[in-house]
């Protein structure tokens, strides 16, 4: 069974455009869990544009409540600004069961990378140790490239995350290339299974591409959030989110 884990990230943009807390996301969050997602994702970013500390608590404590798995990216490099404390405190405080660390800039529209851990391989050494001397699994965003997931086995990740914008891009463009992409994602896969690492992947993932993309070898959880919120604005979160569970489950 591959696991669904819903990200929030947009239902709190829409959040931030006004005062006050609505939609809220907790609420969201639970309509998710109940419509059958396996668990839930955020990714707090250090200026707060969608998922704020406090819902990173909050959350959290609504995944305790049901029992389900709590993942909270980000990059862990990045330091405190204003209220946001950085990741790894924001982590420790509120115990996710993954923490999947991702390498992004403050001033990126969003994550369109994996780790270079070639360059950040050592710095990331002792932050995945006390990771998992807290109990949390760690997962390193990563692009499908073998010799990175090699290093990511050495780095001590208990996961990788493939970063699958490009095979997404592949199929919405419909380029000749999704074959190739989609290729060499299931080496990177079958690699990273070799090593002993699980495999997760996420990034514009959609109804479309997910067809495929759950054919991947091993894999465990996709977190999705982009795409499942527009389609819940035409289908309502509880249909959308149940409309993703089983296409995970091939139908
Ligand atoms: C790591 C990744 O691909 C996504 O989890 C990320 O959360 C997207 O961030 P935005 O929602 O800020 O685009
Ligand atoms: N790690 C991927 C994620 O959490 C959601 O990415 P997206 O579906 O919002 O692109």
């Amino acid at each position: 069974m591959i696991a669904l884990s819903v990200n929030l990230n947009k239902i709190a943009l829409i959040r931030n455009s006004r005062e006050g807390n609505y939609p809220d996301v907790v609420s969201h969050g639970r309509t998710c869990l109940d419509a059958g997602a396996h668990g839930v994702t955020v990714h707090p970013r250090p200026d707060q544009r969608h998922i704020r500390p406090d819902d990173v608590r909050n959350l959290a404590a609504l995944c305790a409540a049901r029992s389900v798995e709590f993942n909270v990216e980000g990059n862990p490099f990045a330091g405190p600004m204003g209220s946001y404390p950085g990741l790894l405190p924001l982590v420790f405080e509120t115990k996710p069961q993954q923490c999947t660390l991702v390498p992004d800039s403050n001033d990126q529209l969003t994550s369109d990378h994996g780790f270079d851990l070639t360059r950040d391989g050592e710095r990331l050494v002792p932050m995945i140790q006390q990771l998992k001397d807290a109990g949390i699994r760690v997962s390193l965003f990563m692009d499908p490239d073998k010799s990175q997931i090699s290093l990511a086995k050495e780095v001590g990740a208990d996961r990788i995350e493939l970063y699958t914008g490009p095979f997404a891009e592949a199929v919405t463009n419909q380029s000749g290339e999704v074959e190739k992409i989609f290729a060499e994602h299931c080496a990177a896969a079958e690699h990273a299974l070799h090593l002993g690492l699980g495999v997760n992947a996420g990034h514009d993932l959609n109804l479309i591409n997910l067809r495929r993309y759950r054919t991947l070898p091993g894999l465990q959880e996709v977190s999705i959030g982009h795409a499942l919120t527009v389609d819940a604005i035409q289908m309502g979160l509880a249909d959308a989110t149940a409309a993703y569970v089983t296409c995970l489950a091939g139908n």
